[in-house]
């Protein structure tokens, strides 16, 4: 075989082949295929009168988890196999739209006769493509993120309970096939009960994990990133990579970091496939979290959103429709719209006052390795320090529309141990924004002035569920808390537009004048009803007044 020979074909012109080689294929034996790799393609294409165009599969290595070389076990046979795993996006089948759709390229190597010789070569050809595949995943913007190495030791937590039951079987399916092919190595862990992750990530040896992963809804991950919390080196295990694979019913997280990449929405195993992919691509972004004070439980952590109101309140309700799958967010909804109702209580906020610099910060992201060489945290210093006023107003004239949404949870109560005050010895980060809540807020708060609302939402990522998009233009870590809060008011039907037209992110595009939409640092919810719901990523926690603190970029994601 010489490498150096090439096809007469306009895109190997410009990416030069590096490889070249004509085996057999594995699926069928009679099928002859030359094989070009070039630095961002494996090209496929069947030696036989047919026309090229036809015959010729060009796959991006950008899709590419992994390839492996092997013998069978048949002494007898002296070829050696290579085998390539892609996930490119396809075009579906019954509804539009593009999804990830398993690939497998296998070819066999017998052109020589000694064994060995033939593994060697289809060796060379599986490190060939392992190593310009990792290349492409390390090209952002036309930047080297960081050198491959490997393996990676991951965790991966599956709540067997989530969703319907099914995480376990969802994982047996595709998960662990994926992660073979990507060869990275995994032990699984299926957790027990409530709040075992939590313990296992206050009590785990962190060394001996590069990542930890949940398949499950967004509750284990809660879990998770509070039990690092709660560690006394707190500061170092925060750091450590997390993954999330969907095996609940609200997946909010999920379908963010889908969203994220860039993909066309999709959901269910589709969303699977998409995170699996990204997992086995192995990127880490950063990840805001939000520091959540209650009035006399401990300090809690959050990644995706605190709700008070109407989203809360479907929540908890829809619980009880668990048995009709996803659909219960609907039924739940129009439960609660029938029945709609105002919430008094005072909001206040900080407003965000400054414009991130989302670019550069993106270039402190880091490729996961799988072998555990961290990137540097993002330094607390990029939080703006800014109180200006005239910077206030900015951000108050970027009021938007609103939008609502709601969300799986269960009623699940976090542990609870007095704690009144924001300044109390704790782990975790500092708060540096919030007064104690029997204070009142800083000066430089702006508090709402209706007292009337029909909800309140937090929100520091973009999807509330897989199918509410509710901060479309919220990022990883942009360093904001998207608030929405709907005023009393608005009728049963504009409401209902507001969620319906949520589904596509178009909630701010209604004009709804009972929505609004602010981009804030830190905020305080004193409701003044004695009973109602609040919750946090989903979690009931205590009622009663509530503040937030966005600490930018404090954990880490494995993202695409
Ligand atoms: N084996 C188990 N049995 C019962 N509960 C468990 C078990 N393992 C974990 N849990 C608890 O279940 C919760 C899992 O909720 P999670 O949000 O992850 O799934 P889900 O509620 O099914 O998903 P979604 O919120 O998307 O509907 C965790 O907070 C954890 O406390």
């Amino acid at each position: 075989m010489d490498p150096r020979r090439t096809e007469p074909d306009r895109h190997i012109d410009t990416n030069p082949v590096t490889l070249y080689g004509e085996f057999t294929s594995t699926g069928n034996r009679k099928v002859r295929c030359a094989v070009s790799l070039t630095d961002k393609d494996l090209i496929v294409q069947r030696l036989s009168s047919a026309p090229v165009g036809r015959n010729k599969v060009v796959l991006s290595l950008r899709d590419c988890v992994g390839s492996r070389a092997y013998r069978e076990d048949d002494n007898a046979d002296q070829a050696a196999y290579f085998t390539a795993y892609f996930y490119p996006l396809k075009r579906r089948w019954v509804s539009s739209g593009v999804s990830r759709q398993r690939v497998e390229q296998g070819f066999r190597l017998a052109a020589l006769q000694d064994p060995r010789a033939n593994l060697e070569e289809a060796e060379k050809w599986a490190r060939a493509v392992r190593e310009r595949s990792a290349r492409q995943r390390y090209l952002r913007d036309g930047v080297l993120m960081s050198e491959l190495s490997c393996p990676c030791r991951m965790m991966l937590l599956v709540n067997p309970q989530s969703g319907k039951g099914q995480a376990l079987t969802l994982y047996n399916n595709h998960i662990q096939r994926m992660l073979n092919e990507a060869g990275v190595p995994h032990t699984l862990v299926i957790t027990e009960r409530q709040n075992h992750a939590r313990e296992l990530m206050r009590e785990a040896d962190l060394s001996q994990w590069d990542a930890i992963v949940i398949m499950s809804g967004d509750g284990l991950l809660f879990e998770v990133i509070n039990g690092l919390l709660e560690r006394s080196d707190w500061e170092e295990a925060i750091r450590t990579p997390l993954g999330i694979l969907p095996g609940g019913s609200g997946n909010a997280l999920a379908a963010s970091v889908h969203h994220y990449s860039g993909a066309s929405p999709v959901s269910s195993e589709e969303l699977l496939i998409s995170c699996g992919f990204l997992l086995c691509k192995g990127l880490v972004s950063h990840m805001d979290l939000v520091s959540i004070h209650l009035s006399s439980s401990p300090r809690l952590f959050s990644f995706l959103s605190l709700a008070w109101g109407f989203v809360a309140d479907v929540d908890i309700e829809s619980e009880k429709y668990r048995h009709v799958g996803a659909a219960r967010f609907t039924v739940g909804t129009l439960v609660r719209l029938a029945s709609l109702r105002v919430y008094k209580g005072r909001l206040a906020y900080l407003p965000a006052t400054l414009v991130y610099n989302n670019q550069e910060h993106s270039r402190n992201n880091k490729t996961l390795h799988y072998n555990n060489q961290g990137s540097t945290p993002c330094p607390a210093s990029i939080l703006c320090p800014s109180r200006d006023s005239s910077c206030q107003t900015a951000v108050q004239n970027t009021f938007h529309n609103f939008c609502h949404s709601n969300n799986s949870l269960k009623v699940r109560r976090t542990e609870s141990v007095p704690s009144r005050t924001a300044t109390k010895a704790q782990s975790g980060p500092p708060d540096s924004l919030l007064l104690p809540l029997d204070q009142p807020v800083p000066r430089d708060w702006v508090v709402v002035q209706e007292e009337d609302f029909v909800l309140m939402l937090a929100m520091y990522q973009s999807h509330l569920a897989e199918d509410l998009l509710a901060a479309p233009d919220s990022t990883l870590d942009d360093g904001l808390i998207h608030l929405f809060y709907v005023k009393a008011g608005i009728s049963r039907a504009a409401l209902l537009r507001l969620f319906l037209a949520m589904e596509k992110g178009a909630h701010m595009a209604t004009n709804c004048q009972h929505l609004v939409h602010m981009k804030v640092r830190a905020l305080r919810l004193e409701p003044f009803s004695p009973k109602g719901i609040i919750t946090v990523d989903g979690e009931v926690v205590e009622y009663g007044p509530v503040q937030a603190e966005v600490h930018r970029g404090l954990a880490r994601l494995i993202t695409g």
